[in-house]
């Protein structure tokens, strides 16, 4: 029994044993299975965590960096922008510091980092470039911390995160430049809301309209509007720019001291980065300076400066449409061209500034002449013309001609103590009559002009097809007589004048002649006329005085020093005023003396040039020369400046003397002249004598000298020294005209 008891407690307690093993068993299952599942739990929030602080460091482009300091080893996690997607790195510090980061930051970086683990700093913080995983360098923002230390305080492990920041450093640095642009323009620039209230303006903007950037902030910009302008064009541009987002004109915009500027704006919207309009962008240049410019140079390109009457590009221009409207109303314009006669000489003897007055005072004279309506240009120089519109006829135009040679036969004022008389001459041109374009029209004008000039200046000539050909022959003419002193085509001849009281040879006259290589013999009353045109006289009249004085000494040193020598001189030497010195150098250098020298002048040039003449013939008197006035009595002489004229002798015009014993007329204003010369104690000499019986009714009116073909014609140098050597009072010689 207490075997069995002995089995049944052994079983028993084996039993026992075994429910106490087997609920151990289950109990270490349970807390194993708790334990697992506490695990799995805590590793899926682990994971779970991880994973939200990747997405977050995706989300957020950083860097999760975790710097193991006692085992020099790094571990980054990283955003797909600095690793590509979901990267994690481990890295030896040392590979950190020679690959990842860049050798020109890492210095500045250790010692950042140098300075935390010291305690130096609170954090760690940096801004670097690091090799992203494309192997380019980015820029980040890196901040850190030592999170755990030893019991000695020494760090062991840093940690921190680092966020690329390459596009906010790039967008930051064209943000500064922009403002440096902003900044620096010239053009004012306002940045303004949708309600067109500032928001933002440059320093230009301040300069140009004078309010400060505070002054206009929140202000609505008009402001700036300025009464130029009506309401409603404002409005209409505010229109344009709230429908189209942009609007670009001139408009006049008035400064903070109230004046107003013409400006260049052009305004834009701005969007934003939902593509929303945000703002406007107003760039506004000042264009007043430049318009005005602009005026000036439009001004400059189409008027004259000195008379501000249209210039050649406006007269075009204005032509043309006057042309235009004549077509289409069949009506006539005429042209009138104008040129000053003998201006040059004014010009140059009284100096430029009164010349350009003389010019200014011509202009005023002549617009007031033709009237408002009707356009009178320059072209330059002294050229002027007129438009007239809606001509009736040919005595119409004339009609006007006339008016305008009438206006000026009245003395032009140059300054207080200078009245200038100048005549114009005029060529005139009609449309449809002599040509239908602009060009031709001024052409032919032109060409009238010319042929006015050498009608004898102060009158006017419609302009007829013969004279084209005229001028043609003209230009010819002027083309060969500019080659003609370098060829050496000139010569003198010289015709000798005889004293009617003894039949002595007195002296010659020296006459110049052109044989030109191109054109043949052509007449002084031809080229003359052309070289005082074209100033080629100058020259021209040096040659002769040179020529005429070296024949003088010749005919000297053969015995002739009773005989004087007359030399014609143009006007235009006169002017020039070097002509006594010129003399004087000459006389020195021949050895010829001034009391046989005399220089003849036309009557006509001397007295339109009377006040500027008389200097130069006074001090030409003071050298001992005399001085005779030619072709006296074609131009209408008033006797008061005879008489303060210092001259010697008058010789009668040839055309008067021509007609001696068959026109009664001419015999009265011979006699008259006679008469008139000696009250004035002149000597008078008739030229053109070709007969016995003019030579008788000179002699009876008790002329002083004659000279003409009875006498004898022009001779060469040789012929009339032969001439004047043989010469017996009361005999003519009978040598041939060689000339
Ligand atoms: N019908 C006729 N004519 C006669 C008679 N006797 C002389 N003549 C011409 O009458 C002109 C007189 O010269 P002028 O009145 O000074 O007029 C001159 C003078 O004003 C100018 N001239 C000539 N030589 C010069 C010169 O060297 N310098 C300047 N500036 N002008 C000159 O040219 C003008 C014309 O000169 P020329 O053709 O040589 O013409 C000369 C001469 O050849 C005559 O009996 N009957």
């Amino acid at each position: 029994m207490a075997q069995a008891d002995g089995l049944a407690l052994g079983g028993i307690v084996q039993w026992v044993l075994l429910s106490i093993a087997l609920f151990l068993c289950w109990l270490l299952w349970r807390v194993w299975s708790h334990r697992r599942r506490q695990e799995t739990s805590l590793l899926g929030e682990i994971h779970e965590r991880e994973e939200r602080l990747n997405l977050a460091l995706w989300g957020s482009g950083d860097e999760f960096w975790d710097w193991n300091i006692r085992e020099n080893s790094l571990y980054r996690l990283g955003a797909s922008q600095l690793f590509g997607h979901g990267s994690r790195d481990q890295m030896s510090t040392d590979d950190w510091r020679t690959q990842s980061i860049h050798p020109e930051d890492l210095p500045r970086v250790q010692k950042l980092l140098q300075e935390h683990i010291v305690g130096h700093t609170e954090v760690f913080e940096s801004e670097h470039r690091i090799r992203n995983a494309r192997g380019e360098w980015v820029w980040v923002r890196s901040r850190g911390k030592v999170v755990e230390r030893d019991s000695a305080g020494s760090p062991l492990r840093m940690a921190g995160t680092a966020r690329d920041i390459t596009a906010i450093r790039r967008a930051e640095r064209e943000r500064r430049v922009a403002l440096e642009v902003l900044r620096s323009m010239s053009e004012a620039v306002a940045v303004i809301d949708l309600d067109f209230r500032f928001i933002s303006v440059n320093p230009a903007f301040s300069r140009i309209t004078g309010y400060s950037e505070e002054e206009v902030i929140n202000q609505n910009s008009r402001l700036l509007d300025s009464s130029q302008h009506s309401a409603e064009f404002y409005r209409r541009v505010r229109d344009v720019l709230e429908r189209t987002g942009h609007w670009a004109g001139e408009m006049w915009q008035r400064r903070k001291d109230g004046e107003e500027f013409l400006g260049w704006i052009e305004m834009s919207e701005v969007r934003d980065a939902m593509g929303l309009r945000s703002h406007f962008v107003a760039v506004v240049n000042d264009i007043t300076d430049k318009k005005r410019a602009e005026q000036e140079l439009r001004y400059l390109a189409n008027y004259d400066t000195l008379t501000g009457l249209p210039n050649r590009a406006l007269l075009s221009e204005r032509l043309g449409r006057a042309i235009v409207r004549a077509r289409r109303q069949d009506t006539r314009v005429a042209v009138l061209f104008l040129d000053l006669d003998r201006f040059k000489d004014i010009n140059d003897s009284l100096g430029h500034a009164a010349g350009d007055r003389l010019l200014k005072a011509a202009a005023t004279r002549l617009q007031a002449t033709v009237g408002a309506s009707d356009t009178v240009a320059r072209l330059g120089g002294d050229e002027f013309t007129v438009v007239l519109e809606d001509v009736e006829s040919f005595p119409a135009v004339e009609r006007m001609a006339r008016e305008i040679l009438t206006a000026f036969t009245m003395p032009l004022e140059v300054d207080e103590r200078h009245d200038v008389s100048i005549t114009p001459s005029l060529g005139i041109s009609l449309y449809p009559d002599h040509a239908l374009v602009p060009t031709d029209l001024l052409k032919f004008a032109d060409t009238a002009m010319y042929q006015a000039k050498a009608e004898g200046r102060n009158t006017y000539q419609i302009y007829n097809e013969t004279m084209d050909a005229e001028s043609r022959r003209r230009a010819t003419v002027l083309a060969s007589l500019r080659k003609a002193l370098d060829r050496g085509e000139f010569r003198l001849v010289y015709q000798p004048r005889m004293a009617l009281a003894d039949g002595r040879i007195t002296g010659v006259e020296s006459l110049l002649r052109w044989h030109s290589a191109e054109l043949g013999e052509i007449p002084p009353t031809v080229f003359i006329p052309l070289a005082e045109e074209s100033g080629l006289i100058l020259q021209i009249g040096d040659w002769v005085l040179s020529e005429a004085l070296q024949t003088l000494k010749r005919w000297r040193a053969n015995g002739l020093n009773e005989v004087s020598i007359g030399i014609n001189v143009s006007v235009l030497q006169l002017l020039r005023g070097n002509l006594p010195q010129q003399l004087r150098t000459l006389m020195q250098d021949l050895g010829v003396p001034s009391n046989r020298i005399e220089l003849e002048v036309t009557e006509s040039m001397v007295m339109q040039n009377a006040e500027q003449t008389t200097h130069v013939l006074n001090e030409l008197r003071k050298l001992g020369i005399t001085l005779a006035i030619d072709d006296f009595g074609t131009g209408y002489s008033s006797l008061v400046y005879l008489k303060r004229l210092p001259i010697d002798t008058l010789k009668i015009d040839k055309e008067f003397i021509g007609d001696l014993t068959r026109d009664p007329d001419d015999e009265a204003i011979t006699a008259t002249v006679i008469t008139m010369g000696h009250s004035l104690g002149l000597n008078v000499i008739a030229e053109g004598v070709e007969s016995e019986q003019q030579l008788s009714y000179l002699r009876e009116q008790g002329c002083d000298e004659i000279q003409g073909f009875w006498l004898s014609p022009p001779l060469d140098s040789h012929r009339c020294l032969a001439f004047i050597r043989s010469w017996q009072p009361g005999t003519v010689a009978a040598i041939p005209a060689p000339y």
